[in-house]
């Protein structure tokens, strides 16, 4: 990722800039036409004569601004489990990540229960359960086609009874525009809540940094059926420039938790903002 904006700075390091060409090459890094044009206005504003260093000052300095200082990494409840709900579309690399996730939360010491809720496609289930075996992390799993709800209500009373810490809930890929599946996150969502009112805890939408502008359309329908406590992009290993997800700290105020980097379990981390940039710029 950090490649698309060297070559960026290296292409405006010339007195003379070209600020159309500036703004469409910050959009191309997924920044978005809002911050783009901030970035670009407050270049212009600037008397000196500007330079690639300049540039990349401005433009760390606004991203700064936006996204959060510290990291939010998840923390544990007392006397209950948290319960967290993985959402988003098809593809995105949601049961990867909630097993990076389970690894990484069980690498801190923590004891955690996994819902294999995505009923739908049997190879997520048995992805899921191979990450549970090999992590020795139990697992609750539905018939084929079975109700997702149901598996999350099963794994809710596992991790209560065994006192585990984190509950992670593994879910259908779903079109935001297709109105059943997201009916039945809802119904997911309500049955979670008759288990602990306030169930689920934390609701993070996994998107996909090579898909740019799709994944802020994505947050932002998944956001209106069901707040969004957090975002983890997959794939900034790859040409996902990583600008979206400071587009969707601006636009929806949705923080990333945490970032994937690899299809290996290791890859992932907490997302940390200040590292982040440095790399970015
Ligand atoms: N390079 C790379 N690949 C990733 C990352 N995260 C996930 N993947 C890959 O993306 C593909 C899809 O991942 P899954 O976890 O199956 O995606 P999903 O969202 O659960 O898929 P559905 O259940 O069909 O919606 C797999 O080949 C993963 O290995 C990442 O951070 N980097």
């Amino acid at each position: 990722m950090a490649g698309f904006f060297k070559s960026l700075i290296q292409r405006f390091t010339k007195p003379d800039i070209d600020w159309d060409d500036l703004e469409a090459a910050l959009i191309a890094g997924d920044l978005g036409p809002r911050l783009s044009l901030q970035i670009v206005d407050d270049l212009k504003d600037q008397a000196r004569k500007l330079h690639g260093a300049d540039i990349v000052q401005v433009t760390r300095e606004h991203i700064r601004k936006i996204l959060p200082e510290a990291p939010k990494p998840l923390t544990r409840l007392e006397g209950k489990p948290k319960v967290v709900l993985v959402i988003g579309v098809n593809g995105t690399g949601k049961t990867t990540s909630t097993a990076k996730l389970a690894h990484l939360l069980h690498k801190g010491g923590h004891k955690v229960v996994l819902a294999a809720a995505d009923t739908f496609r049997a190879a997520a289930v048995e992805q899921l359960e191979v990450w549970s075996q090999r992590l020795n992390i139990p697992m609750v799993k539905g018939p084929p086609n079975g109700d997702p709800a149901s598996v999350c209500f099963e794994a809710y009373d596992l991790a209560s009874k065994t006192g585990a810490d984190f509950l992670l809930c593994d879910t259908a890929g779903r079109l935001h525009n297709k109105h059943n599946l997201m009916e039945e996150l809802k119904k997911i969502h309500r049955i979670l809540g008759r288990k602990d009112s306030t169930s689920p805890h934390e609701v993070l939408l996994v998107v996909d940094a090579t898909t740019g502008s799709n994944a802020l359309q994505q947050a932002r329908e998944f956001n209106k059926i069901i707040p969004l406590s957090g975002v983890i992009v997959t794939k900034l290993d790859g040409s996902g420039k990583g600008g979206i997800l400071v587009t969707i700290q601006q636009e929806l105020g949705v923080p990333t938790r945490y970032i994937g980097l690899g299809e290996k379990v290791e890859e992932f981390q907490a997302f940390d903002s200040q590292r982040f940039v440095e790399e970015l710029l």
